[in-house]
């Protein structure tokens, strides 16, 4: 029945009808580097992407002075790895040696303490709180079997112990709110303790930024001179069966592929409104839905002369805004010299209120609450103001994802798992290791392009060999551990 709905489908439109080896979707880091690693190994590539730019959420935008603003990624998570120059080097610091792209450094947290100030309790009292409190999770998880227990009802347990009032449990509270689930953009009811503290302890060392040019010089970089790119190609349908696939866009354009990789992101899969045909095994399915996935915004405030001291470098507020509920911080931008203000805000609530409809009322409480940290000064109105938006965009529907208290251990192989061996997965949630991140992401194209040369033996023979490029050999050397990493799982499993 598949096969004929697919000829079916195909015979329809077959003027439409365009063919190619791997067809990608999603022009974001992972689809980029699939689409380069594919082309520089001779195998017939396009991209579809459903806006009029390429790097997904990586998005850098200039401000009225032609300052980069990164609405989404930002921060390169690590210069080095665990083990300099081994494969746990931030692949994306790489690139920027390759490419001389100049990096600043975010040099040292100045931290000016906790807002709303309290007369209780120092930041001291509550760092404190929150070393042990650490200590205490980590050995309550240590040998933790289901249910999966969240960060919150750690709070509660440790706070009993230690006859915490309920300012004090409410402050340990904010501050691990700010530390840990900020940068998750979820809730500390969501995510699951064991896990986090599990896969969060490679360190990468040093996090810089793109401060002069942004994030995008990285995505600009992979996208440059591409032809196989087709941009506003919105995909809403994907027809497979075990030898072929048809994908249509909304435009009535049919795709034919051997292979399709898909690097949507989990929001988008969440919410169906990609239709598969037929639908996705119940396993994919159920990794989908349990796989937790964050909202993450962040609103710059500039202003034309600073009216904080630059030798502070973050203020910040965890506590939650009254009226909203939103809980934020915010970091004073000093190393290129414009003054502006980045927040962040995190979690469910943003979801539950209409971001971009409530702007006025959501900057004027961040300048209520900037005015409330520092009384001594009269804060001026900022001059220009830029907001992201990524909940209520269609094409991500959140931030990146989390590991939530749902999930199951092996949720995120189950999400970069193919389906029927010609429908493949990669992205940001589909890491298990380096979920969330840009250079997470990054490295399951890899993953997904080693599976398709030496699994699915796409590599022409002549290539392994007669690559004069040192660049394609380094990238291959780099994709043959990978091969064989699965060959071990496979032996792992088998
Ligand atoms: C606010 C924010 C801050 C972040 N900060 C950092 C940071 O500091 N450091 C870091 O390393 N990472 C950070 N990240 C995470 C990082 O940006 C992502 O992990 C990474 O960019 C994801 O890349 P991807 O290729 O998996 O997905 P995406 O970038 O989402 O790419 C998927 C692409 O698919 C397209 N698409 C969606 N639907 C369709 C459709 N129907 N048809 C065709 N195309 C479609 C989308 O438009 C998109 O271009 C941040 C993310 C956010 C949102």
């Amino acid at each position: 029945q598949t096969q004929s709905h697919i000829r079916h489908s195909a015979e329809l439109k077959l003027s439409n009808t365009t063919s190619t080896k791997v067809l990608i979707i999603g022009a974001g880091i992972s689809g980029l580097e699939a689409a380069r690693l594919l082309e520089q190994n001779g195998i017939e590539t396009i991209v579809l992407e459903a806006q009029n730019r390429t790097g997904g959420r990586v998005y850098s935008r200039g401000s009225k002075h032609g300052f980069m603003l990164d609405m989404g990624a930002r921060y390169i998570h690590g210069t080095r790895g665990s083990i300099p120059s081994g494969f746990l080097t931030n692949p994306l610091w790489d690139y920027t040696q390759e490419v001389n792209i100049p990096l600043c450094t975010t040099g040292d947290h100045d931290f000016l303490g906790l807002y709303p100030p309290s007369d209780k309790f120092t930041l001291a009292n509550v760092q404190s709180w929150y070393d042990e409190y650490l200590t205490f999770v980590r050995e309550e998880t240590r040998f933790a079997s289901l249910p999966n227990s969240s960060f919150a009802y750690y709070i509660d347990l440790f706070s009993q112990q230690k006859n915490f009032t309920s300012d004090q449990r409410d402050v340990l509270y904010d501050l691990t709110f700010f530390i840990i689930a900020d940068r998750e953009g979820a809730e500390l009811e969501a995510i699951d303790a064991k896990s986090y503290l599990d896969i969060t302890s490679i360190n990468y060392g040093e996090e810089p930024v793109i401060c002069d040019t942004g994030f995008m010089t990285i995505t600009n970089h992979l996208a440059k001179g591409r032809k196989d790119i087709r941009l506003k190609q919105i995909v809403s349908k994907v027809n497979y069966t075990n030898t072929l696939i048809d994908v249509w866009t909304t435009d009535g354009q049919v795709y034919r592929a051997d292979y399709v990789l898909i690097t949507v992101s989990l929001g988008v899969l969440k919410s169906n409104t990609i239709e598969f045909y037929p639908s996705l095994p119940q396993w994919k399915l159920n990794a989908i839905n349990r796989i937790g996935f964050g909202y993450y915004e962040k609103i710059y405030l500039l202003w034309e002369q600073p009216w904080w001291n630059f030798t502070n470098f973050y203020f910040f507020r965890p506590a939650p805004i009254n009226s909203t509920g939103l809980r934020f911080w915010v970091s004073a931008n000093k190393w290129n010299g414009v003054p502006s203000l980045m927040c962040t805000f995190s979690g469910k609530t943003i979801s539950l209120l209409k971001w971009k409809e409530n702007e006025n009322m959501i900057v004027q409480e961040i300048q209520d609450s900037i005015q409330k940290m520092f009384p001594q000064i009269a804060i001026p109105t900022p001059t220009e103001i830029y907001m992201s938006n990524w909940n209520e965009d269609v094409y991500f529907r959140g931030s990146y994802s989390f590991i939530s208290i749902d999930q199951k251990l092996d949720d995120p192989l189950r999400l970069s798992e193919p389906v029927e061996n010609r429908l493949l997965f990669a992205g940001e949630a589909t890491s298990s290791d380096n979920y969330g991140y840009s250079h997470g992401a990054l490295l399951t194209a890899r993953r997904e392009v080693t599976r398709l040369l030496y699994v699915y033996n796409l590599l022409p023979k002549q290539n392994i060999t007669t690559s004069e490029s040192t660049k394609t050999t380094s990238t291959n050397t780099f994709l043959l551990v990978t091969f064989l990493s699965f060959q071990l799982l496979i032996l792992e499993l088998g």
